[in-house]
């Protein structure tokens, strides 16, 4: 007969377990602060991919031998890493903005506690403020209002979805806009199916849900018959509502994450038509920063270039002259100035680097119109791959 195990013990050691890896990645976390501090003497680049790529394969190496597949241990020391990096880069950050290391800040988003614009805000300070004082908004021209009038310190936007593209809304509100963009963040979307109680899909009648995410997982929401669907003003009021009603029979579409926020538990992951969906939100402020150059950097640049034609050819290929990576291209209408367009672009390069100023000398005489929106540290790390042959 084989021994009694005793899930209490076991989970008790798993337990203790778990404690001494979360004092161990802290003990590495602090490491890299001083990795950082000597890469700022030594003025070296924060990225050391070479670095990466050994101690990856001699980690996979290690791994096998303790019986870890080669995937897990990669996937693990990956998002170790990309923390590190994102940690020093926020460190390297503070010393060349001495002004922006303030243990509190306020913050201005769309919807309530719980949105996708509340939760970028909460990751995107969660290694920089100890403490953030949230204001809700309604209506993105209200967050900029916000910001413009001191009344919080920066403002979260969303700017584009891997589905549903680019938010014309927000880039209308840049045109007009004194502030700056500081920062950017890219937040994983993903819909579920949220309850307030135990239940099952079979007994669920209605279901509550902001007009986008209904859209987002309208093949999801076909495959259920007899389902009443209740729109709300945003996913966060939907949340509340069916957290108050403490009902079997209803649901809301929401994140998991926001939805733990009013205690609601997910009946169902990943419904949303396009499992791979990410928004990318961008964070502006009064005052623009700069960044260390140690740091990968993007700048978005806005220009009008009339009806002159070429025009924006010429711009172009200035940046292509100039070794330039131009990320993102975007072109939105100017109102009361029928067919003229107002032309956003990112390039992946730092406002202060040679470069980019002779790009933006050169170019402007092909434009009527140009401007800077802003410099601000490249947050999405490419994950550094290993080869076949190590895994
Ligand atoms: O060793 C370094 O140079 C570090 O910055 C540390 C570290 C890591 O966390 O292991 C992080 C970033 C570099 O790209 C390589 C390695």
């Amino acid at each position: 007969m084989s021994e009694k195990l005793d899930l209490n013990e076991i989970r008790q050691e798993i337990t203790l377990l778990d404690q001494d890896l979360l004092a161990l990645l802290a003990k590495r976390r602090a490491l890299t602060l001083s990795v950082a501090k000597s890469k700022v003497q030594q003025i070296r680049p924060i990225r050391d991919q070479q670095r990466e790529q050994e101690l990856l394969i001699r980690l996979i190496k290690q791994g096998k031998i303790l019986g870890l597949d080669a995937h897990y241990v990669t996937s693990v020391f990956q998002t170790i890493i990309e923390d590190s990096v994102l940690n020093q880069q926020a460190y390297l950050q503070t010393l060349a903005n001495p002004d922006i290391q303030v243990p509190t800040v306020s913050v201005a988003f769309l919807g309530d506690k719980g949105s996708y614009s509340y939760l970028a805000s909460h990751r995107y300070f969660s290694r920089r403020a100890e403490k953030i004082i949230e204001s809700g908004c309604q209506r993105f021209s209200d967050i900029l209002h916000q910001v413009e009038s001191g009344q919080v310190d920066y403002g979260m936007l969303p700017i584009e979805n891997t589905s549903s593209g680019s938010i014309n809304e927000v880039y209308d509100l840049l045109q007009h806009t004194n502030l700056f963009i500081v920062g950017e963040i890219t937040q994983p979307i993903e819909h579920c199916l949220l309850t307030s109680v135990n239940t099952s899909l079979d007994k669920i009648k209605t279901i509550y849900a902001h007009g986008q995410p209904f859209t987002q997982c309208s093949n999801f929401l076909d495959k259920q018959t007899g389902i009443r669907i209740e729109y709300c003003d945003s996913t966060a009021d939907a949340m509340a509502q069916v957290a108050k009603l403490q009902d079997e029979t209803i649901a809301v579409i929401g994140s998991e994450e926001g939805g733990h926020l009013y205690q609601l538990h997910a009946l169902e992951h990943s419904i949303a038509n396009q499992i791979e969906n990410h928004s990318r939100f961008i964070l502006v402020a009064r005052k623009a920063i700069d960044v260390a150059e140690q740091i990968p950097a993007k700048t978005a640049i806005i220009l009008s270039t009339g009806q002159k034609s070429g025009a924006l050819v010429e711009c172009l290929l200035v940046l292509k002259q100039k070794g330039i990576n131009m990320c993102k291209l975007e072109s939105r209408p100017i109102q009361g100035r029928p067919w003229e367009e107002m032309f956003y672009i990112d390039v992946e390069a730092n406002l202060k680097s040679f470069a980019l100023q002779e790009a933006i000398n050169e170019m402007t005489p092909h434009t009527n119109f140009i401007k800077v929106l802003g410099c601000y540290p490249i947050e999405h790390i490419s994950p550094t791959s290993v080869p076949s042959s190590a895994l």
